[in-house]
């Protein structure tokens, strides 16, 4: 097992900075490139509590979740209560060529976690373009990275906590595995974290000319 925490909040030392996960410098120092996977960021606290209320509050009016545990949009009209986050996205932490693309996302999944539930080892559908964005909402859950061809049996780490920001561009997206274990607590940096509930937003675009409404 890689542990990687130190690299996302240890020291501002410049050499941390140098590579190609280097960090666009319009974003905030709490923004760190993830040292071991080129392309995933993630940005702690990119929310605000009121922000992140906001959002929950828009998913339970709008009754997205009233149903079950997941829902999805398609299509450039992503619901209303998105308008903020998606005026302040920092394209810049996506690969180039896709951060000028118009709409930037025309997609979105909402996933809630009860304690105990997780979502499989999996690298998102070749359907959806590069740049994926995942917003995490109340209580925390660390999520695997792995290569098991390449690395079995190894993973790096992140944890998403409320109002953390996750971008997966290029490697990230198209050769790591991601994860969410199915556990009531686990351990991240000697810390336990007990599971509570976690809502996330991923926010995606479908390539040109797919046509589906069945599942990620
Ligand atoms: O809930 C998350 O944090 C990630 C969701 C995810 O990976 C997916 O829907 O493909
Ligand atoms: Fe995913």
């Amino acid at each position: 097992m890689t542990h990687l925490v130190d690299s996302l909040f240890g020291s501002d030392s410049e050499e941390e900075q140098e590579g190609s996960n280097e960090v666009p410098p319009e974003c905030y120092p709490c923004c760190r490139g993830v040292e071991q996977i080129p392309g995933l960021y993630i940005w702690k606290g990119w929310l605000t509590g009121e922000e992140q209320d906001f959002l929950l509050d828009g998913i339970a009016r709008a009754g997205w979740l009233a149903h079950g545990n997941q829902a999805m949009h398609f299509g450039a009209d992503l619901p209303w209560f998105l308008q903020d986050v998606l005026q302040k996205f920092p394209a810049s932490l996506l690969p180039s060529e896709v951060a000028s693309r118009r709409p930037l996302f025309n997609q979105m999944i909402l996933n809630r976690y009860n304690p105990g539930d997780g979502i499989r080892p999996h690298v998102d559908l070749m359907r959806f373009e590069d740049g994926i964005a995942v917003i995490s909402l109340g209580d925390s859950a660390v999520m695997h990275f792995s290569q098991p061809e390449k690395n079995p049996g190894q993973s790096v780490q992140v944890l998403l906590e409320g109002g953390d920001l996750l971008v997966l561009g290029g490697s990230a997206r198209w050769d790591w595995h991601h994860e969410i274990k199915s556990v009531f607590e686990e351990i991240f940096n000697e810390k336990r974290i007990v599971r509570g509930v976690r809502t996330s937003i991923t926010l995606r675009r479908l390539k040109e000319g797919i046509i589906l409404t069945e599942a990620a």
